[in-house]
């Protein structure tokens, strides 16, 4: 099918900028730009507006969500060789907010270090100082009541006011129960409480996180809702576009840098083009927008020549870099009488939580009850010494400046190298999960929580490209778990100390049954049964990102640290892909706070070029 240089009925024939994607970061930029009354967006979603659908907007029923065509993208990885060939998941929100819209709405603001690892490696404006004004930026994060405090240990907090005066309505809630309770204990009796707010970057121990969910109304707090709320939306100088499948960036070639000019877009069906007379930002997330590159010609020359598409400009760094969090979960079984999630099999308890939520926005399904903690390089025997570690990282090549300055957070003591998330229900691994959903609906008859262990900087990178010119096929993505085996080594340790997590004399153990049954059947006494643990059931915490890297181009950079991509005028990317290193924590926080600062450097080279 041709494409005509025809715009859609209802579309201007240009814009000046085009944004691809209205997902996490998408709608923050269509927000921003539009602030200057003088600037012409086109905002494009692939996805439907489900701004005012139930199943988004309330945080208990998310799972309902997972593998339906009409909210996610529903990706899978290629085997992993590393994690005994199964196949990870990656769902993806295809609706106006992206994956904001179907997260799990865990708030958490990433380590200092781990943002400044950003400068480390080649872009020097980019650390944690010059984020932390766009983290207070993107949300207002409500103060947490009393006795939400003092199940949670909070003690650290300066909480006050609300922290930071964005769009984004975060909460603490009030669902938080004995497991909580157990786990903020059991840390303490491991002298690993944090002592410090988590949201000044520099926090290690447990913690309680906020979550993005409205305190007022209960509900999913997202891009969509957040930023393009109906005073924005009726802006003149904004259109959004929903259901308008992006195929590539159009480039002019004739001077001698190519000039993206605009994007050719499929609307059921109908193939055509619309103009950008500034820019064309990409914002389709870490596995669509090296996508959307490399269909327009940007990429590796060999990649691009196996599908017949014509070379614009060569960057074999696009889609290389891939990251992601490994998390492993291990689920426990609780003893009678101590709460968990998986209760809401039964559809009588799901019915009577609903009817509740109805009514007056009470109980499970309005609040999220996950709790976490941050730690440093541990092991079975806890915090691991300055010899241990300084053994486990000798004869090592550390000579790639990403590997050094991974190498510096793993190895500080403090510096937090694992998460650990308390999940309120069972998760059942399939060898190829149908969804996400596989994940998150109880099979086994007993009722479980599951702990969660996260490496939060990885090593290994893998890789997200094109299998055909179809735009509509699903990329290639192979995460490589895994594949520096540092990693493995590491997550092996971080499993292993689950069992002091989970020990009979521990607060939360008292609150399993210690003769119960675990998923999988396995203890990670010794280091070769934790990695056997860590290849059974470690999966994706969906944070993929640093698929288009921001790094010099000569260290596999595919954008400046203005995020423009190197070797084309008016392209950008913004979005997850440009981490040139994954944040500690979970990272809707970077991406809101990536988007914000984007928007401000747009605004200022605008002015810049045209003077005003
Ligand atoms: C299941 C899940 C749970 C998560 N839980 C948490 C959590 O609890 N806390 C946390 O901090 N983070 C969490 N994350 C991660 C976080 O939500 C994402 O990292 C973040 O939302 C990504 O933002 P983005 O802007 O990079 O991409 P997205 O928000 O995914 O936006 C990309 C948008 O581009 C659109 N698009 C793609 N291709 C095209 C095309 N060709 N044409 C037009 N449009 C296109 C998509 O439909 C989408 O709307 C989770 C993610 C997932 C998937």
């Amino acid at each position: 099918m041709g494409s005509v240089a025809v715009p859609l009925a209802g579309l201007e024939e240009s814009y000046d900028y085009i944004i691809v994607g209205g997902g996490t970061a998408g709608c923050v930029l269509a927000n921003r730009l539009t602030e200057d009354k003088d600037v012409r967006v086109l905002l494009l979603e692939a996805g439907d507006d489900r701004t005012t659908d139930p199943l988004v907007l309330t945080p208990g029923l998310v799972a309902g969500v997972y593998g339906k065509d009409e909210y996610d993208w529903n990706f899978q990885s290629v085997p992993q060789s590393t994690l005994n060939n199964r196949i990870i998941n990656q769902a993806r929100g295809k609706m106006l907010g992206g994956s904001s819209a179907l997260n799990f709405m865990m708030l958490v603001y990433p380590s200092k270090a781990s943002i400044d690892a950003w400068a480390a490696v080649g872009n020097p404006n980019w650390n944690f100082e010059a984020l932390k004004p766009y983290l207070k930026k993107f949300a207002t994060v409500d103060v947490p009541s009393a006795s939400t405090k003092d199940i949670c240990s909070i003690t650290y907090n300066n909480d006050t006011v609300a922290y930071g005066d964005g769009p984004v309505q975060v909460s603490f809630g009030e669902g938080y129960g004995v497991t909580n309770k157990g786990w903020f204990d059991t840390f303490a009796s491991l002298d690993l409480l944090s002592k410090r707010d988590a949201r000044d970057g520099q926090a290690l121990g447990a913690f309680q996180n906020a979550s993005s969910i409205d305190p007022t109304t209960k509900t999913r707090s997202f891009s969509a809702v957040t930023y393009l709320t109906p005073e924005v939306r009726a802006r003149e100088n904004l259109k959004i576009l929903t259901n308008t499948h992006v195929n590539k960036v159009l480039f002019d070639t004739t001077g001698p840098e190519p000039v993206a000019t605009g994007v050719e877009i499929n609307v059921n069906g109908i193939v055509s083009q619309v103009s950008a007379s500034l820019e064309v930002i990409l914002s389709a997330g870490a596995l669509q927008s090296p996508q959307i590159l490399e269909l327009s010609g940007v990429g590796s020359k060999e990649i691009l020549a196996q599908h017949n598409i014509p070379v614009v400009f060569e960057n074999p760094a696009v889609g290389e870099g891939m990251q992601d969090h490994p998390i492993v979960c291990q689920s426990f079984e609780v003893k009678e009488g101590t709460p968990s999630g998986d209760v809401l099999r039964d559809p009588a308890v799901l019915k009577a939580l609903l009817d509740m939520y109805t009514a007056d926005r009470s109980g499970p399904l309005g609040q999220l009850t996950i709790s976490v903690a941050y730690t440093p390089l541990v092991n079975k025997t806890g915090v691991i010494s300055d010899e241990g570690v300084k053994k486990l990282f000798a004869g090592r090549d550390f000579s790639n400046p990403a590997r050094a300055a991974i190498r510096d957070i793993v190895t500080n003591p403090n510096e937090p190298t694992f998460q650990y998330i308390l999940f309120p229900t069972q998760v059942h691994i399939a060898d190829k999960p149908d969804n996400m959903a596989t994940h998150l609906i109880p099979v086994e008859p007993e009722n479980f929580l599951t702990v969660m262990t996260i490496l939060n900087s990885p090593f290994s990178r893998g890789s997200v490209h094109i299998q055909s010119s179809d735009p509509k096929a699903a990329p290639v993505w192979d995460p490589k778990y895994n594949h520096d085996d540092l990693d493995m080594e590491l997550l092996a340790r971080g499993v292993q100390f689950v069992e002091h997590l989970v020990a009979p004399e521990s607060a939360l153990g008292k609150l399993l049954n210690q003769s119960g049954r675990r998923l999988p059947q396995l203890k990670g006494d010794d280091l070769e049964t934790a990695k056997e643990i860590v290849r059974q059931r470690q999966i994706s915490v969906f944070h993929v990102s640093g698929s288009c890297s921001m790094r010099p181009r000569e260290q596999g950079g595919v954008v400046n640290e203005r995020l423009q991509v190197y070797g084309a005028k008016g392209l950008r990317v913004v979005d997850a892909s440009i981490f040139p290193i994954e944040p500690a924590g979970n990272i809707q926080s970077v991406v809101y706070s990536v988007a914000e600062r984007a928007a401000d450097l747009i605004k200022e080279d605008r002015r810049k070029a045209v003077k005003v």
